[in-house]
């Protein structure tokens, strides 16, 4: 049985796991939760599943929810409440789907409690990759992913030996301005930007996947996962997102996981790795039906999150953790239709000009320059 501790259970991840639990209630059962402001959604979940403890992000939905169920349910909120989810007694896998760099200190401290981790929030490897993995080994927890590409690069990896990789292929759909120039980009709208092609995701990713940012997230994400320099670690267009993503070894062989775009699979396996349970809800994949796959070379000056990404990466110290912390301000300030599309990049660019590195940041290192960033693109606004 897994006892599941699911942060960020009101989201697009969060509630797809929720799928995955009434699929299997004979495997899973949903012991902890954390949202953030869905409240109405929170009752459903409460209703339906009756964990034993509920983290909110407001002291008000907190007590307002308190009085609504029997006692035996534990009721807390904010940063505190998010990390006694995290450390739940009775949680042996804690699924991390938070939204943004607000997933670190959760993190940190579910793998302090011995916790196993199945990472959906990249903004946390992002930002600290480099504690998050020292954490895990000192802890002798694992890391496993559910990021779509990263969890097939991890299931192409089973059984082979890392010494043996000579590249990581993460693919990208190009989101939902890839077939739009820079020039064009001056006049698209937010509705625009929230159609993806392939994949029904949360808002924020669905940004980033159109400013290609998320890849960019993704490359240093499986620099941390998978320990590769960033030579080793390429995007390759690929707009059918049928291919998850490929390793390359020194033999010149070359192995993909496939499948139809859905979460659930990725989800499913993080939570039950090394075994495999069946998806029956899951649509097969049918090669015959899709017909052709296609794959074009990643444009560097058409994509710049993602050419920041790989500078940000390369450099580490506390650069990444400014790139995700522009990011994350930035795509706000659309969402809050403050900006237009195409300042995103502007805003990030300018960020990580302006950044004085500090190498070998610690949490309170991370958590102030996260927090001055965020000040920083403020005032750009
Ligand atoms: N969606 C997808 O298919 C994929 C997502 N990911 C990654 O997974 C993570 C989650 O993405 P997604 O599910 O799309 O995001 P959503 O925006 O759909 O969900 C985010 C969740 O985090 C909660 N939340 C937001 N802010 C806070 C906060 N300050 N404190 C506590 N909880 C908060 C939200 O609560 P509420 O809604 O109640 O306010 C919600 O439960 C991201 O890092 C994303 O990059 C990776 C691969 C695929
Ligand atoms: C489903 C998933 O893992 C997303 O991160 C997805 O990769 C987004 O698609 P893009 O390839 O457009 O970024
Ligand atoms: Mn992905």
């Amino acid at each position: 049985m897994k006892y599941i501790s699911l942060l960020g259970a009101t989201g697009s991840i969060g509630t797809q796991t929720l799928d995955l639990i009434r699929e299997h209630p004979e495997q899973f059962q949903l012991v902890a939760i954390s949202a953030g402001r869905n409240i109405a959604l929170v009752r459903k979940i409460v209703s339906e599943f009756h964990p034993k403890l509920v983290s909110v992000q407001t002291k008000e939905d907190c007590e307002t929810l308190r009085t609504e169920f029997p006692s035996d349910i534990t009721f807390v909120h904010g940063d505190e409440g998010l990390v006694e989810a995290a450390v739940h007694e009775q949680a042996n896998i804690v699924l991390n789907s938070v939204i943004g760099s607000v997933g670190l200190y959760p993190t940190l401290k579910a793998i302090e409690a011995g916790k196993k981790i199945a990472i959906a929030n990249k903004e946390t490897l992002v930002t600290a990759g480099h504690l998050v993995m020292a954490a895990a080994k000192e802890n002798k927890v694992d890391i496993l992913p559910v990021d779509s590409e990263h969890s097939a690069i991890f299931q192409c990896l089973q059984g082979e030996d890392m010494k043996e990789v000579s590249k990581l292929l993460i693919t990208a759909s190009g989101g939902s301005f890839r077939d739009l120039t820079r020039k064009e980009l001056e006049f698209v709208t937010l509705e625009q930007a929230l159609n993806h092609p392939n994949w029904s995701m949360g808002s924020k990713i669905t940004i980033d996947s159109a400013t290609m940012m998320n890849k960019g997230l993704e490359v240093i994400e499986a620099h941390w996962l998978f320990d590769l320099p960033y030579d080793k670690i390429d995007v390759l267009l690929h707009r059918e997102s049928i291919i998850h993503s490929l390793v390359e070894f020194h033999d010149s062989s070359v192995i993909a996981q496939l499948g139809t775009p859905d979460m659930r699979v990725p989800i499913q396996y993080a939570l039950t790795y090394p075994e495999r349970l069946p998806l029956d809800s899951a649509k097969r994949l049918n090669l015959v039906e899709v017909g052709r796959l296609h794959f074009e070379k990643m444009d560097m000056d058409r994509y710049r999150c993602l050419y920041y990404s790989y500078e940000a990466g390369k450099r580490g110290g506390t650069m990444p953790t400014v790139l995700n912390a522009a990011n994350e301000a930035a795509v706000n300030a659309f969402l809050e239709r403050k900006i237009p599309f195409i300042r995103i990049e502007e805003l990030i660019e300018r960020t990580l000009e302006g950044h004085d590195v500090i190498d070998n940041p610690d949490l309170s290192t991370i958590q102030d320059v996260d927090l001055e960033t965020r000040r920083y693109v403020h005032t750009l606004l």
